[in-house]
């Protein structure tokens, strides 16, 4: 489990990422951290971007319906018109953001501002997914969660699409994906 580092020595700022397959955990963890550094007294922000219109437009939904107030944004550089005074950013579904988010993520960080970003690692087809793989160079800490796969129980890292759309951006639950682990996300790679 991820322990927040000490704040001693001073304010400064740094980049967590937490990625992995949907149905990993991503969403439940940014909102236990955020959760916690409220509790702690610091004043929190988040944000997702404005295309996730799934369960709930102005929260951050998990699979099990864990949610926190957030607000839908356009595009990366409005967090830094957004996130004033603030000591903790959340920033969820991030691989649907543009090629700014690594700088903006930056400059939030050289702020002091503790931040701390959720996205797919992979998309459908198994390539990186938007800027996830540049936040993951940027990161200061990364924690990379599995999922079960639905197929033969071992841990997934691949979110299978079950229908014929190649379309990257894709909104779905269960009903268009299903998370499986490498060998079975292969074997169905093949069927297709
Ligand atoms: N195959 C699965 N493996 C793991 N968790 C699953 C699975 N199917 C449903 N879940 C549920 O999804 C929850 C995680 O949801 P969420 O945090 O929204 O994930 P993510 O943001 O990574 O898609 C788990 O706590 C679990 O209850
Ligand atoms: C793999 C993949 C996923 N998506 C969409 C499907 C969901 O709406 C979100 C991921 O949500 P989660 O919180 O991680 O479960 O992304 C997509 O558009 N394209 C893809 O390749
Ligand atoms: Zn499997």
């Amino acid at each position: 489990m991820f322990i927040e580092p000490s704040l001693a020595g001073g304010r400064r700022g740094w980049i967590e990422v937490i990625c992995g397959s949907m149905f990993s955990g991503k969403t439940e963890e940014l909102i236990r951290r955020l959760k916690r550094a409220r509790i702690a007294n610091l004043k929190v922000e988040i944000f997702k971007p404005v295309v996730d219109t799934r369960y709930d437009e102005g929260s951050i939904v998990s699979h099990d319906e864990n949610k926190i107030v957030s607000t839908p944004i356009e595009n990366s550089q409005q967090i830094l018109l957004l996130a004033q005074e603030v000591d903790v950013v959340g920033i969820d579904e991030a691989q649907f953001f543009d090629a700014e988010l690594p700088n903006v993520c930056d400059q939030l960080a050289l702020r002091g501002i503790r931040v701390i970003v959720a996205g797919l690692d992979m998309d459908y087809t198994g390539k990186p997914f938007g800027q996830i793989p540049f936040m993951l160079a940027k990161a200061d800490y990364i924690t990379k969660l599995h999922a079960i796969c639905v197929r033969c129980g071992n841990i997934a890292n691949y979110s299978f699409r079950k229908s014929a759309e190649t379309e990257t951006l894709l909104l779905g639950e269960k009903d268009l994906y299903e998370p499986l682990c490498r060998h079975c996300y292969y074997e169905e790679k093949i069927k297709k």
